[in-house]
């Protein structure tokens, strides 16, 4: 039972409450976080971290008439407990329970869907221009950690913004932290704000000093003004964002809730755009959050007491990335390693361990990432950009216009390719097939297991042009099988022999595809299965002999059906003419929502029982014709 926390449906519960009612109810709010998502899992820290920030924001704003637009979104929980979404915490992320981010068609309160990182200001700039448009008076309000504003996108918005005169509000959270510690130019410079602790009393005094420097004719006045913008440089905090056009309030202790309202009760009162900087601790009330707050940043259902999860001992593909590209660059110095803010989750914390220099962790930066590793290549050393799928999707233009075109030889490690579940629509990674297919000189790559992976990896190195290999959030259990041929350019293997038809299956699909003919056998039916070790080029000899031999010819991928895998090679099969019939699988036209993998496979048709289903109705009309 939590006293406050209860009786809290709607913003307007908090507005009548005083300091210490409000700080009584965030130590709720964070034993509640705490509870419930030691049970389903979620984005802790970040969320422990906003409390106070939240409470505040709510308590002067007016919400849903004011737009508060939350950046990445992994940090609204706090938001929506406020907005009346208390009792669907139990089921956070689940299928059809609560999302982990803001979902316009969830509340009125959520103004705008989120969940890549960087788009609020440019959101809440739209907003605010629509709104002046109409004449109407809200306030607009973006919340973007210091994680975020590392991402170009952010900065295209406040270069707009900070010359336009639709008013927003930018709240920076700044904890210093993105998933990993907050890297590059910015983060140094928000962090000497942070660390200027008399920055506040200095800026007065100074300000106050240049006023009084009385202003004797024009050659004076240029002097003064010139001492002026000196001294502003050397002490006034936020000076880049006044530079942008911003008024800068800040920075403000974000546990104080008093000066929190104080600072936002200011931000309302100018007229033009406003970066309020509020400093806070991510993880905060919980100590080994507070510790290791990269580890508490996304977790699985853990123990309170002890912070131990219940964790899956099986080797993940993305630490069997990080393990082997580590010993790669053992015997190989050209080998490079980037990440856009995704160190630990692409696997790369041994290679950062080991090869410190030869890591660059560009920030929330996928773009520039990719041409950051475009450059690398022209000079000769082996860049690997190890990007989850759906952010790859950022820098589509990067990938084509600067590494495609001049045909470079950067190794893309496709992290989460396929159904990723838990985080929803934003984060499956469902399109990187339909993105990549059509890009002259990418080949495209996809392992069956971990063993595959390494061996991948090692023939993307001779490769003269880019690379993909992309690999799933899921676990393998796929054995090793040393009988299988080694890596050649668009050879597939055939896996098991069959002739009622085959099943062709790229990456962990592979494992589903042996798992379906286990199932048909029972139902008296044999199926070839292929493990197409190549998206791109396809194994067109295979394909022309399959083409002529078997009744059926499926295909099945964790991708999108449009533009896919199932997409090419029915387009060959239809250039080469066959008199098979052809079953293409994988995911429809639609985002798929959160929730479990297994449920949301079961959902759609793509578990290995529904997908045997469908081979044996098909394997049975085939029958039926004959
Ligand atoms: C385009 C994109 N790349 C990467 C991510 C993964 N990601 C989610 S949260 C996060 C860190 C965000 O840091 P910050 O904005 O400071 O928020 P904090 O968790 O510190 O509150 C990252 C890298 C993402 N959501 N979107
Ligand atoms: C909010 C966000 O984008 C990341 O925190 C993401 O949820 C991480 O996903 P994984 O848990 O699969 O690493
Ligand atoms: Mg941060």
């Amino acid at each position: 039972m939590y006293k406050s926390l209860d009786d809290i449906h709607s913003p307007q519960d908090i507005k009548d409450m005083n300091i210490p009612e409000l700080e009584q109810l965030a130590g709720e709010i964070r034993q509640f976080l705490v509870q419930s998502i030691s049970q389903t899992g979620g984005h802790l820290a970040s969320n422990l971290g906003v409390v106070e920030l939240t409470l505040a924001i709510h308590k002067i704003f007016n919400s849903p008439q004011d737009k508060i637009i939350w950046d990445v979104g992994h940090q609204a929980y706090v938001h929506k407990l406020l907005t009346g979404r208390k009792a669907q915490f139990a089921s956070l992320r689940q299928m059809d329970g609560l999302s982990g981010f803001p979902k316009r068609a969830e509340s009125c309160h959520d103004a705008f869907d989120t969940g890549h990182s960087s788009t609020s200001v440019s959101a809440a700039l739209g907003i605010a221009r629509a709104r002046d448009q109409r004449g109407d008076d809200f306030s607009v309000i973006s919340v973007i950690g210091d994680g975020a504003l590392s991402g170009g996108m952010a900065f295209e918005a406040l270069n707009d913004a900070g010359q336009c005169p639709s008013k927003i509000i930018v709240i920076l959270n700044d904890n210093d932290m993105s998933i990993s510690h907050s890297v590059g130019a910015v983060s140094m410079h928000l962090s000497k704000i942070r660390s200027g602790r008399t920055y506040t009393g200095v800026k007065r005094w100074t300000e106050d000093f240049v006023e009084r420097i009385p202003v004797i004719g024009p050659p004076t006045k240029r002097f003064v003004e010139k001492i002026k913008n000196s001294l502003k440089y050397l002490v006034v905090p936020g000076v880049l964002f006044e530079e942008l056009g911003f008024k800068y309030l800040g920075p403000v202790d974000g546990h104080d809730i008093g000066q929190l309202e104080q600072i936002l009760t200011s931000a309302q009162e100018y007229d033009r755009p406003v970066f309020v900087h509020v400093v806070t601790r991510k993880g905060k009330g919980y100590e080994r959050a507070e510790i290791f707050p990269e580890r508490y940043h996304g977790v699985a259902p853990f123990f309170i007491d002890t912070g131990m999860k219940e964790k899956d001992q099986s080797i993940t593909f993305s630490a069997t990335f990080g393990q082997h590209l580590t010993k790669m660059a053992m015997h190989n110095e050209k080998i490079i390693a980037i990440s856009a803010a995704m160190v630990e989750g692409t696997g790369l914390t041994p290679f950062r361990q080991m090869f410190p220099q030869r890591l660059f962790d560009v920030g929330i930066a996928e773009q520039h990432g990719v041409t950051l590793a475009a450059g690398l290549a022209t000079q000769g050393l082996r860049p690997f950009f190890a990007v989850y799928s759906t952010f790859a999707q950022r820098a589509f233009d990067q990938i084509l216009h600067d590494v495609c075109l001049q045909n470079l030889p950067v190794v893309f490690a496709l992290d989460r390719a396929g159904l990723t579940g838990e985080d929803g629509e934003t984060h499956q990674g469902l399109f990187d097939l339909s993105m990549l297919l059509p890009l002259p000189n990418m080949t495209i790559l996809s392992p069956a297991n971990a063993d595959e992976l390494r061996k991948m990896m090692e023939f993307a190195l001779t490769l003269d042009g880019p690379c993909a290999i992309r690999y799933s959030k899921a676990v393998s259990r796929l054995p090793n099988d040393d009988t299988l041929p080694p890596i050649q350019l668009g050879k597939w293997t055939r896996l098991r022999e069959g002739d009622d038809g085959v099943l062709i299956a790229s990456g962990n699909m592979v494992e589903e595809a042996l798992n379906i003919r286990e199932r048909l056998l029972k139902r008296g039916k044999a199926i070839s299965v292929v493990n197409a070790r190549f998206i791109k080029p396809l194994d067109e000899e295979m394909l022309s002999q399959m083409a002529h031999t078997f009744p059926l010819i499926a295909t099945l991928e964790d991708n999108v059906l449009i533009g896919g895998f199932g997409a090419v090679v029915g387009q060959f099969l239809l250039r080469k003419g066959t008199g098979a019939r052809f079953l293409n699988l994988g995911y429809p036209d639609k985002f798929i929502e959160h929730g479990a993998r297994a449920a949301l496979m079961a959902r759609y048709g793509m578990d290995a029982a529904s997908l045997a289903e469908k081979l044996a109705v098909a394997l049975e009309e085939i029958d039926g014709e004959q």
